[in-house]
């Protein structure tokens, strides 16, 4: 017979074959699904098969034993290994490939190379005029030259109208004069800026006859080609060590009157002319695609994290034996308990929901450099730029919490590096911070979605786009039993309310004589959490469309299985919203809780396929404690001999103080 769960192997833990063969659908289909095709699936298993037989190509020894400058060693090491082999691994046109090769072979703790791909390329496509590229881009894409990308400075990240360094047009050299004026000026955080970069885009801003146009971005040479040494002008470094990203460097970076020609102005949309002419561009805001892009690939991202740290947890919790139910001879898997349950299986429903949900966004980013590249069409920007600063505000903080459920989950080993737990949540939570604070972006949809409640009170629901248009929506009250279009509904009426009340909170103060800036802040709570209820609003109608179009059937029963818990957890988490006004009946929280309760149970047989189907190798997840093979006890026991600790059975350290300290003692 053949497994469904293809993850069965001969002399795996017991344990966890035996949940292997409970699987009630095949784990290669289910993989199709979460990876949005047959081909990449297949494609991500034929490469860490591929890499798995080129021992360079492994870490030379478990990262959390490496100290700073090993981890930068051993990202660097493995980056020119993978350089030679990158054609016969995979095909260098296709992302998906890539980016798998990547995450495969240099884990997550970041290397030279990681903002080179993630920004300053994008940025050149979205940003540089064709004479650019022609300049650029090739050199780039061949990897002649490493970059980054340099928007944020020690004063200011957030608040980018106020970035403090300067680029200022001088006609009769024409060129830009970049300048650190203080030292809040400095570029601070900028991902392989402080030792890898020889190039970076900088966001500076724009002055141009004394006059300020904001920041714009520039293509500026850091490093001498030849001997990478920092050209004369330019003060760059490393930051120091971080919660997570340790094998990155992040920097600073800062100008002494550093020139560049006019020509570096990145002026696909905007530029300047010889005289000093400044043409705008066709959006204001045009400037921050490269940062609408990161944010647009984030939800998926980040569900990946999720479900690395799931899957090491789901899968122990399969092996890890403690306690009793009814047969007080045998203890039974701590998966057993309705609380691990509870702690886990809805957040493997998040890890699908952001994943199948990132889909979209991506799609929508990609629609949108088209538009602006082929036609200038910004049309679609303000849309996106509200939705994706939501939706990486939203998942980011869920994916925190996740990944902290999935460590307590795991008791005291979920403690230990060998867990690798502790790394992927630094690595996850970083993104409540980067391309945006989330409390910042979550007011920048709010933004959006009060000007959408505006357009409704002035009798303009017919502008609304399709997102927001239950903004106009007459409530009705919804039967819950009638299937996932009622929780929509539910949602909709709790979100509609949330963002009303706060709109019409905000609208009094200014009556009673605040300024919008003030009244906003008065309001920014609410403000917040509506923004919230609009995203997850998103979220989950993008779950249910996801599931609606899978085609194999056990695959589909299984997700629906995931969908119905998602929408009870959901539900359940904002049913007060609903409550307090009595739309929701305490009858319905009852039957939310009960619905709940029972996929639970329905999940169970199923909950170590749903992880295994990730496909995450043992090389991607680098945890001791979460390894396929299942064997916990002894996978940790000889991760713990092999600690350069344990090298020699006394240590210099007690020779030299601890002995003394006892000796003294005795006398
Ligand atoms: C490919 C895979 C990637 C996955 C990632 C994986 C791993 C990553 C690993 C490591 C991290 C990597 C990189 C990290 C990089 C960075 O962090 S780069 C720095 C990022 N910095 C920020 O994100 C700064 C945040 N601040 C801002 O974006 C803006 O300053 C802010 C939007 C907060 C405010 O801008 P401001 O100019 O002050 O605008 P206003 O608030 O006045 O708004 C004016 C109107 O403009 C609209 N708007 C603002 N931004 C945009 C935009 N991007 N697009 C469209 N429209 C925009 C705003 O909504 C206002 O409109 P209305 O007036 O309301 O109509
Ligand atoms: C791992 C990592 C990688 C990074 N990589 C890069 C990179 O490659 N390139 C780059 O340029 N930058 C990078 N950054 C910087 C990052 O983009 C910024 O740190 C981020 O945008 C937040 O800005 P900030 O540090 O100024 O936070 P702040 O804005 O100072 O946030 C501090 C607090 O102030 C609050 N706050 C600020 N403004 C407002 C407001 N208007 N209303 C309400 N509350 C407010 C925030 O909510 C937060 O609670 C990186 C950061 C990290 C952590």
């Amino acid at each position: 017979m053949a497994f469904l769960n293809k993850e069965i192997r001969d002399g795996d833990n017991q344990d966890l074959t035996e949940e292997r063969r409970t699987a009630t659908f095949d784990t290669d289909k289910m993989a199709e699904v979460i990876y949005g095709s047959e081909k990449l699936a297949r494609r991500r298993r034929e490469i860490s098969h591929a890499v798995s037989r080129i021992p360079e190509l492994a870490d030379s020894r478990p990262l959390p034993f490496l100290d700073r400058f090993e981890k930068v060693t051993e990202g660097t090491r493995k980056l020119s290994v993978l350089d030679r082999h990158l054609a016969e691994l995979i095909d260098v046109n296709d992302n998906g490939e890539a980016l798998h090769l990547y995450h495969e072979v240099m884990g997550m703790e970041g290397h030279p190379l990681a903002l080179h791909e993630v920004m300053f390329v994008p940025a050149l496509i979205g940003q540089a005029s064709d004479e650019q590229y022609e300049k650029w881009l090739g050199r780039a894409k061949r990897r002649e030259i490493i970059g980054c990308y340099a928007q944020t400075e020690l004063g200011h990240g957030s608040n980018l109208r106020k970035l403090e360094t300067t680029a200022t047009y001088t006609p009769s050299t024409q060129e830009f004069i970049l300048h650190t004026p203080t030292i809040t000026a400095l570029k601070w955080w900028p991902g392989a800026l402080g030792k890898s970069s020889n190039y970076a885009v900088v966001v500076a801003d724009l002055i141009i006859k004394d006059k300020s146009y904001g920041p714009h971005p520039f293509i500026v040479q850091l490093r001498d080609e030849k001997t990478h040494q920092p050209l004369p002008g330019i003060t760059v470094g490393d930051i120091g060590p971080k919660m997570a990203f340790n094998g990155g460097d992040n920097g600073y970076l800062g100008f002494d009157n550093f020139r560049i020609p006019r020509e570096n102005l990145l002026n696909r949309h905007s530029r300047v002319e010889a005289d000093g002419t400044y043409v705008r561009p066709p959006h204001a805001k045009i400037g921050h695609s490269a940062m609408i892009r990161v944010r647009s690939h984030m939800a998926t991202g980040q569900g990946w994290l999720l479900g690395h740290a799931l899957t090491i947890a789901i899968r122990y919790s399969a092996v890890r034996i403690q306690g009793f139910l009814e047969d007080k001879s045998h203890e039974v898997k701590v998966l057993d308990y309705q609380t691990q349950q509870h702690r886990l299986f809805p957040a493997i429903a998040r890890a699908y929901a952001f994943i199948f949900c990132g889909f979209e966004t991506i799609r929508l980013y990609d629609q949108l450099i088209l538009d602006m590249n082929s036609n200038g069409n910004t049309s679609g920007m303000a849309d996106l730029h509200a939705l994706t600063s939501g939706l990486k505000s939203v998942v980011t903080h869920f994916v925190g919490q996740g990944i902290e459920q999935a460590r307590m989950a795991c008791g005291g080993h979920g403690y230990s590096m060998a867990s690798y737990i502790s790394e992927i949540y630094g690595v996850a939570i970083g993104g409540c911070t980067y391309e945006g604070e989330n409390m910042v972006m979550l007011l920048q949809l709010a933004r959006y979605l009060v000007k959408s409640v505006e357009l409704v009170k002035s009798g303009k629901a017919n502008q609304l786009g399709p997102m927001v248009a239950y903004l106009a929506v007459a409530d009705h009250k919804v039967n819950l039993a009638t299937g996932p279009d009622s929780y929509v509904k539910m949602f909709q009426y709790i979100s509609k309310r949330q963002s009303w009340k706060a709109t019409e909170k905000f609208l009094k103060f200014m009556e009673n004589g605040d300024s919008r800036d003030v009244a906003w802040n008065k309001t920014a709570v609410e403000l917040t959490r509506a923004s919230r209820l609009h995203t997850r609003l998103y979220i989950m109608e993008t779950f249910i469309r996801r599931v609606e179009s899978v085609t194999d059937i056990p695959v589909k029963s299984a997700l629906t299985d995931l969908l119905n818990l998602h929408l009870n957890y959901e539900l359940l988490d904002v049913a007060s919203y609903a409550l307090e006004d009595g739309f929701m009946s305490s009858n319905q929280m009852d039957f939310i809780k009960n619905q709940l309760y029972s996929s639970l149970e329905k999940i169970r047989p199923n909950a170590v396929s749903l992880v295994d189907s990730f496909q995450f190798s043992d090389m991607q997840l680098r945890s001791v404690l979460g390894r396929r093979d299942g064997h916990v006890y002894q996978n940790l026991f000889d991760w713990a001999k092999s600690s350069p600790l344990n090298k020699t059975d006394v240590l210099p350290s007690v020779t030299q103080y601890l002995k003394p300290m006892m000796e003294k003692a005795k006398l």
